[in-house]
């Protein structure tokens, strides 16, 4: 039985829960990952750990790797060598029994179901509330993801990855695409999904990322590198200055 549903058996609804039944939240930990391309090395010295209650925003340039290390972790891509491990147990496809969810950059939910049949399978029952009451789910529950725009079929998309069943959910940038108005929404959808799960995000939109992680990693050269403070980020070359 998953933890996440023996969390829900316990839950008492005056007592403020962080974590499953109270237990020492999950780690996920990402280490030595080799990844290359055609003899062309993309990553090389990985170290990423998240646990159940944050956030860990990912920061890079177009191509170093981000994209490449959350499909590693959830299982999709397979890098010469790669250590991920929740609470040390090994994880080979993090997408087994729901342990991670991930938003990738282009659609992935089915055509031709509707939405809310879906929606009955990904969603986690403690964000149900949240999500069946969403404006773009009450306004597509009865139909198939062809009603919908673009923009809109993005927002469901993450929606239903951030609110899914998983313990740790992946992100791949989930501001691109919509509106700013949407994007504060989200942000505060991650807060307080994170509350409970660990969740990991990156997108060009770095000021989101700031705003919505408790703490930051740098890929660069194919290194993970923590960022302590923002000027880091100008001492990196990922960007030309902080305002
Ligand atoms: N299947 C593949 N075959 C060959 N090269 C690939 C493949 N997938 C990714 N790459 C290369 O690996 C590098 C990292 O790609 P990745 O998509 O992980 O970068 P990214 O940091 O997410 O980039 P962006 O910010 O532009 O989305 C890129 O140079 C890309 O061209």
């Amino acid at each position: 039985m998953s933890i996440c549903l023996r969390f829900y058996r316990f839950h008492h609804p005056f007592i403020l829960i962080n974590h499953p039944l109270n237990l020492e939240p999950l780690i996920l930990k990402t280490d030595s990952v080799q990844l290359e391309f055609g003899g062309r090395k993309i990553l090389q010295d990985v170290y990423l750990e998240c646990k159940q209650g944050e956030v860990l925003g990912i920061l890079g340039r177009n191509g170093c790797g981000k994209s490449s290390l959350l499909r590693i972790i959830f299982g999709t891509l397979r890098p010469a060598y790669k250590h991920v491990s929740i609470n040390g147990e090994y994880i080979k496809k993090g997408y087994k029994n729901m342990r991670v969810a991930y938003l990738p950059q282009h659609n992935y939910l089915p055509k031709g179901i509707k939405i809310k049949k879906l929606a009955a399978t990904i969603i986690d029952d403690r964000f149900w509330g949240d999500f069946s009451t969403h404006p773009i789910y009450e306004k597509y529950a009865e139909k198939t993801i062809a009603d919908l725009s673009g923009g809109e079929l993005r927002q469901l998309e993450t929606l239903m990855v951030i609110y899914s069943k998983a313990d740790f959910i992946l992100l791949d940038e989930p501001f691109t695409h919509i509106s700013p108005i949407q994007a504060e929404a989200f942000k505060e959808i991650i807060r307080k999904c994170a509350k409970i799960k660990g969740i990991i995000v990156t997108d060009h939109q770095y000021y989101n990322i700031l705003d919505v992680s408790d703490r930051i990693i740098l890929i660069t050269d194919g290194y993970t590198r923590p960022i302590r403070n923002n000027d880091e980020l100008v001492t990196y070359g990922y960007v030309s200055h902080i305002n």
